[in-house]
């Protein structure tokens, strides 16, 4: 693996009794994008608070970009908080052109990035209104702008969906996959699994500030019993790793379609080979890609407020 854009290590932080992240340890390796998601209260804004060193961690070690967080890199971050805010009066130009030269950029490339943002963003024509002439959705963009500028190595975007319109959500997704093609590390938190579905390299599951999984999608997906449709003569019930199958409709000819059940640990191929052996007939056999959702409750719980 390479090297880590972040890494938490034992992390714990406490406000008074309440325990809000509880040992946590976890990498985010350098241009991967990253997702955070857990239900509401799960520790996601806090884990990114700590990184950025607005909040000290009560307990364990946090490094990024190879370094304890320290306001020192915070040109080589661009954070985008969950609670939005920006100067109402500004124009849209001059508050992107203001945060790239917080982060040191010259005033001309901050210019032209901004502008080449503003353009990808649908909002040149809004560059010299000020930012309360601006929808919620579209001062949303001029932030998400802000957090972009200067192209920086780590991106930070707590939450940035939400309060987006569905082609905007689109446009973000498409910005985001873009930084990271550029080498850019992108860690996102959400509550919606479709955008970490479509985006995601690796993720983290937080339940109650507390690690319930850290790995690819694919690893996740994999840690859930193998579900299958199938169609055959006979009810496959009482086959080898089948947990529970249950008829959900009849095809021509007498086959009935049955939803199958594996046993954990139990893959399908080996259910097809033992059927393919032993002259159990099928006429199909379709494999169920678990969605991120069914995995979160799995990992999770159903109990934790979510979104599909
Ligand atoms: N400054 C604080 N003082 C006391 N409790 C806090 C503070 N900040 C956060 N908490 C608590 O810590 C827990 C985790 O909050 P956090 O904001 O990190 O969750 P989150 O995963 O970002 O949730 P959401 O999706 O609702 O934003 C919550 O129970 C919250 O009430």
């Amino acid at each position: 693996m390479s090297a880590a854009a972040m890494a938490f290590d034992g992390v714990t932080k406490q406000f008074g009794d309440f325990t809000a992240v509880d040992h946590l340890s976890f990498a985010v390796p350098e241009g991967t994008i990253f997702g955070f998601l857990g239900g509401n209260g799960a520790g996601k804004t806090t884990s990114l608070r700590m990184a950025l060193d607005i909040l000290t961690p009560t307990g364990g070690r946090i490094d990024v970009l190879g370094n304890p967080p320290s306001r020192e890199s915070a040109s080589d971050i661009g954070f985008l908080p969950e609670e939005r805010g920006l100067y109402k009066k500004m124009s849209v130009l001059d508050t992107i052109v203001y945060f790239a030269r917080l982060k040191r950029m010259e005033a001309g490339p901050a210019k032209q990035s901004a502008m080449a943002l503003l353009e990808r963003l649908e909002l040149a024509d809004w560059a010299k209104s000020p930012v309360e002439k601006l929808s919620k959705g579209m001062a949303q963009k001029v932030q998400v702008a802000t957090a972009l500028v200067n192209s920086p190595k780590l991106l930070m975007l707590d939450e940035p969906f939400s309060g987006l319109d569905p082609v905007n959500q689109k446009m973000l997704e498409d910005l985001i996959a873009d930084a990271a093609k550029d080498g850019a590390t992108v860690i996102f938190s959400t509550h919606v699994m479709q955008h970490a579905e479509r985006l995601c390299d690796r993720l983290l599951m937080l339940a109650r500030g507390k690690k319930a999984f850290d790995g690819t999608q694919d690893e996740a997906r994999a840690a859930l019993p193998a579900r299958l449709e199938l169609a055959s003569r006979t009810a496959p019930d009482a086959l080898p790793g089948v947990e529970s199958a249950e008829a959900i409709g009849t095809a021509e000819d007498g086959w009935i379609k049955y939803d199958v059940r594996l046993n954990s640990g139990v893959t399908p191929e080996q259910l097809l080979e033992h059927c393919t052996t032993n002259g159990f007939g099928l006429r199909s056999f379709d494999v169920q890609t678990p969605s991120l959702h069914e995995v979160f409750i799995h990992f999770v719980g159903a109990n934790e407020e979510i979104e599909r």
